[in-house]
């Protein structure tokens, strides 16, 4: 079974073909996904080719399935580069999250991906509260009181701002705000400080994933918060742990990303992983 493995500011994903995908279970995901067990990934992304669009499935460390991924995108774009199917022409990907537009671009180090339409109605996370938007959402984690923003990127995100941030928080606090009971599909959590009405600084606590050095969609999320609470401009410079991704907003809440994308191997599995597995 061969793996690629690339990272996006260190937001590592395997990319494996369906054929591949289609032989492992549930349970030998989360082993091929585990760092001590495993080969270790922040999670699988999964290339299928049956279509004239390419299609993305985007399967978390714990197993779960994501709609959407901004890192996901950017390393599945490079990796269709790198295996000839497509060239420097801007493309088209289908995700469950909905289609997006991909181009690689400088040589092949950088992806831009329009990630579409920022959605800020409850429903579309989905989250049980009640109202067309939810922009300064009351909610207590470990016992603090915190104000979020909902935001749906095509998967759900509750970003959180604060005056300062604090990264040891976002470990503290990550999984209880991701399993509150308002998500019924758990959540992606950032914590989000406004630097400047063009930068700010995010931690992440991805759904299904844990704490993250970085994130696409985090990105994108926590940027259209801000946008959307007047605190930014069209062109915004995120922050994260693993480094900047650049985004900027045009029309009603379309959001652009841009950023890096790293090759690190090509790896081939071996059984033996899974030996002492019973499925
Ligand atoms: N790392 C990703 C997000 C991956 C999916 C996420 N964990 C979810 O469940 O929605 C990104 O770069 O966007």
């Amino acid at each position: 079974m061969i793996f690629h493995r690339y990272h996006g500011l260190g937001n590592d994903y395997l990319v494996c073909h369906q054929s591949v995908a289609a032989l492992l279970s549930h349970a030998q995901i989360q082993r091929i996904c585990d760092r001590h067990y495993g080969i270790g990934s922040d999670g699988l992304l999964i290339d299928n080719d049956d279509a004239d669009i390419p299609s993305l499935r985007i399967i978390n460390p714990d197993g779960s399935e994501a709609e959407k991924s901004g890192n996901g995108l950017r390393i599945y774009a490079r990796y269709l580069f790198d295996i000839g199917r497509v060239t420097h022409e801007p493309f088209q990907v289908n995700t469950l999250g909905g289609q997006v537009r991909c181009e690689v671009t400088e040589g092949a180090h950088q992806v831009i991906v329009d990630m579409g339409q920022a959605k800020f109605s409850p429903a579309a996370l989905p989250a049980t509260v009640e109202g067309d938007e939810a922009l300064a959402l009351p909610l207590v984690a470990g016992g603090h009181h915190f104000s979020a923003t909902l935001v749906s990127m095509g998967n759900p995100h509750c970003v959180i701002r604060v005056d300062k941030l604090d990264l040891d928080r976002v470990k503290q606090l990550g999984s209880e705000i991701e399993t509150l009971a308002i998500f019924p599909k758990r959540t992606n959590v950032q914590f989000a400080q406004v630097l400047d009405r063009n930068n700010i600084r995010i931690g992440i606590w991805e759904r299904g994933a844990g704490y993250t050095l970085a994130s696409g969609s985090s990105s994108c999320a926590a940027a259209s918060a801000m946008r959307k609470l007047g605190l930014v401009d069209d062109n915004v410079t995120v922050h994260m742990p693993g480094g900047t991704l650049a985004i900027s907003f045009s029309g009603d809440f379309q959001v652009n990303m841009r950023g890096p994308v790293q090759k690190i191997a090509t790896i081939t599995l071996d059984n033996d992983c899974f030996r002492d597995m019973t499925a």
